[in-house]
């Protein structure tokens, strides 16, 4: 297969190994930095170019785009996708789970766990969104948050509201939720690939921090997951129109809520804490379904 790596950095360990994986397996995959692309959205015939070049036709493209470049990166993906070139995760479902609160509303109409979770937009509302909510501790996050940046624990419904209003004055969006203190500052990232589990991890804060992110100094650890854990994460795949995703959970004490969906899971974490090649697993996946032309949305949403 010739495969496109929509990615702007080639030196990521994700990057390395996707192109590592797909080289063992004999297909020629190249990186293109997606905000390099440019096209013409008007021809007839949709068209990527990058360095003064027409792309070559691919077979498939791995999206690999940073939360900062979305909006872009997008496009660039729906040009591949007119092109009728089969893409990992498409355009639609990224651009789906990008969004926490449309995710969130998505998953609870599956019927899938999730933690109590309140949103408005009126700064008047904020007493009733506390009430809502339950009370504190409370969970006040940005709505496009990544790496667990936004993301903050009021102890007392009083700083509740007052980082809410910090968060409003700064005119962003924000989720407030219902705080899983029996979690205890882990959380369990599963890999769905295909629509099966193949690879799961949990994720443990450094000492006194609640979030679990590597990024914030988390350690990750290889674990097994229940009957429950591992279909509530098939689900939550299926729902969003994902095929390869991290799914996150927490474990409350009645069961497994879904905290999000990540369309471009990092691979390093999970590899070192698991042994297990994910990025081989992610070929072998996009080897079934990936024939020129075999893009369900051709980038018709
Ligand atoms: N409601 C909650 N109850 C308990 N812990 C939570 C809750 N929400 C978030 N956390 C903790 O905070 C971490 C970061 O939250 P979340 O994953 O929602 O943010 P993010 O910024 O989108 O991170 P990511 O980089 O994974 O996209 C979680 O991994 C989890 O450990
Ligand atoms: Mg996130
Ligand atoms: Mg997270």
């Amino acid at each position: 297969m010739k495969i496109a790596m929509m990615a702007r950095n080639p030196n990521l360990y994700s990057h390395i190994r996707l192109k590592e994986a797909a080289e063992e397996r004999g297909h020629e995959l190249t990186i293109i930095n997606t905000l390099r692309c440019y096209m013409n959205i008007a021809a007839r015939r949709p068209e990527v170019y990058y360095n003064g070049e027409k792309l070559p036709r691919f077979d498939a493209v791995i999206p690999r785009i940073g939360a900062s470049v979305t909006f872009y990166g997008l496009a660039v993906l729906r040009q591949f996708e007119m092109q009728g070139v089969f893409p990992l995760n498409e355009s639609v479902a990224i651009g789906r789970s990008r969004d926490k609160l449309r995710s969130m509303q998505l998953l609870a109409r599956e019927g899938l766990g999730l933690p109590v979770t309140t949103f408005a937009h009126d700064p008047k509302q904020t007493e009733e969104v506390l009430k809502l909510a339950g009370s504190a501790p409370l969970v006040v996050k940005l709505l496009e948050g990544t790496q667990g940046i936004g993301v903050v624990l009021a102890d007392t419904d009083r700083s509740a509201k007052s980082v809410i209003e910090a968060f409003r004055g700064a005119g962003v969006n924000i989720l407030v939720q219902e705080f899983i203190k029996e979690a205890g500052g882990t959380d369990i990232r599963a890999l769905v690939v295909g629509g099966r589990v193949i690879a799961t991890m949990q994720r443990k804060g450094a000492e006194g921090e609640f979030r679990s992110n590597l990024h914030r100094g988390g350690s990750a650890q290889a674990i097994k997951i229940s009957p429950i854990e591992r279909s509530t994460a098939i689900r939550a795949a299926k729902t969003m129109g994902l095929n390869v995703c991290g799914v996150d959970m927490l474990r409350a004490n009645h069961g497994p809520v879904v905290m999000e969906v990540n369309s471009s899971p990092g691979l390093e974490g999970v590899e070192k804490a698991t042994g297990i090649d994910v990025a081989g697993k992610i070929i072998e996946s996009l080897e079934k379904s990936a024939k020129p032309g075999k893009t369900k949305t051709r980038g018709k949403g």
